[in-house]
């Protein structure tokens, strides 16, 4: 291998430029060059490359976003847009690929090592919904936005005796809505992987108002049912004005936490060592506080769980 390129895909996470930095500079290392493709798949079928040597990364590896930039390109699933992603790529002198992205871009990640061009896949998303890592590159920085939004929002609404409905980010996980109910202390948190009941909310707000409590936090993840519908339900059950905060896109940006940054250059590197052994079509991630790699099809095949005894002590502490 003597030349390998790096794209980010799908939704962005703060700690894709850390990754994309220490894919290069760990290349560099090898004496491997590299090749940046701009727009994820859209870029790479529409042959927007540029060489990255090693200072092209100097100073991003505590800037959010990416500096590749991003895109959904739904065009990709399609075999002759795949052919000629991959004819682009050989016309470059181009023998591996380093995808960094969510669940969707591993299936382009693995239709092209199918195609006989090894790509090795890096999780980097906000979410956390990728079977096979314990955490995903963006995770911890989101979570840590999200906490931080919530702690002013319970300044407030102690102040006014407020009901507060925070809208986190998750389409099918609940991971950024669980432990960032954990970690500011919401009453209640919803997920999509657990069932609720709204008595059971209204329950809990009936015993928080009868103890004296003068704010309350409900805490719901974008995939569960948007926060302003869950306002109106509760509100017509309850009779008490609900307000509803959607913190949305800003859990995506801002500067990845160290954690983040340290998971980005321990899997960047990763994936380079498994280019340069020649295994193509395998995932990166973390295990046990150690780096793993496993078959990129086991993170989309298998379905996300999220930890059930985390959404049970939700409960216990929050009674
Ligand atoms: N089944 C698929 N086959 C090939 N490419 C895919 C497939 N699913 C998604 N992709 C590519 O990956 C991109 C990112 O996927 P998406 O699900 O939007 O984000 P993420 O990778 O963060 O989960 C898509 O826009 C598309 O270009
Ligand atoms: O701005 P968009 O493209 O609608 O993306 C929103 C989605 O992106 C995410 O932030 C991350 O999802 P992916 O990692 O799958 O891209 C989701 O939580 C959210 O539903
Ligand atoms: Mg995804």
């Amino acid at each position: 291998m003597k030349k390998i390129a790096v794209l980010t895909s799908g939704g962005d996470a703060p700690g894709m430029n850390a990754a994309i930095r220490a894919v290069v500079r760990k290349a560099h290392y090898h004496k491997i060059d590299v090749v940046g493709v701009y727009y994820g798949y859209e870029g790479l079928y529409n042959g927007k490359f540029e060489p990255l040597d090693l200072g092209s990364v100097g100073g991003i590896i505590q800037r959010g976003g990416t500096m590749l930039y991003s895109a959904r390109f739904p065009e990709f699933k399609e075999e002759e847009i795949q052919n000629k992603a991959i004819e682009n790529l050989r016309n470059q002198g181009i023998d591996g690929l380093v995808v960094i992205g969510g669940d969707g871009s591993y299936r382009g990640a693995m239709a092209l090592t199918e195609k006989g061009f090894p790509c090795v896949g890096i999780p980097g998303t906000i979410d956390n919904d990728i079977p096979g890592t314990e955490y995903t590159i963006g995770f911890d920085t989101a979570l840590n936005t999200a906490v931080e939004a919530i702690d002013k929002i319970r300044d407030t609404a102690t102040s006014h005796e407020n009901t507060f409905i925070v809208e986190v980010m998750g389409r099918n996980a609940g991971d950024i809505a669980l432990w960032t109910g954990l970690a500011a202390g919401a009453e209640t948190v919803l997920i999509p992987e657990e069932e609720f009941e709204i008595e059971d909310i209204v329950a809990r707000l009936e015993r928080s108002a009868a103890r004296g409590k003068r704010h309350s936090i409900i805490i719901v993840a974008e995939g569960v049912m948007p926060g302003h519908k869950l306002g109106k339900i509760l509100e017509e059950r309850t009779g008490v004005q609900i307000r509803v905060s959607v913190l949305g896109h800003m859990q995506r940006g801002g500067a990845p936490s160290a954690r983040d940054r340290v998971l980005a250059g321990r899997l960047g590197a990763k994936a380079v060592e498994l280019l340069l052994e020649g295994k193509g079509g395998r995932a990166v991630g973390i295990h046990n506080h150690a780096v793993v790699d496993y078959d990129l099809k086991e993170a989309y095949e298998n379905k996300h769980k999220a930890d059930v005894s985390l959404y049970t002590l939700s409960k216990e502490l929050s009674i």
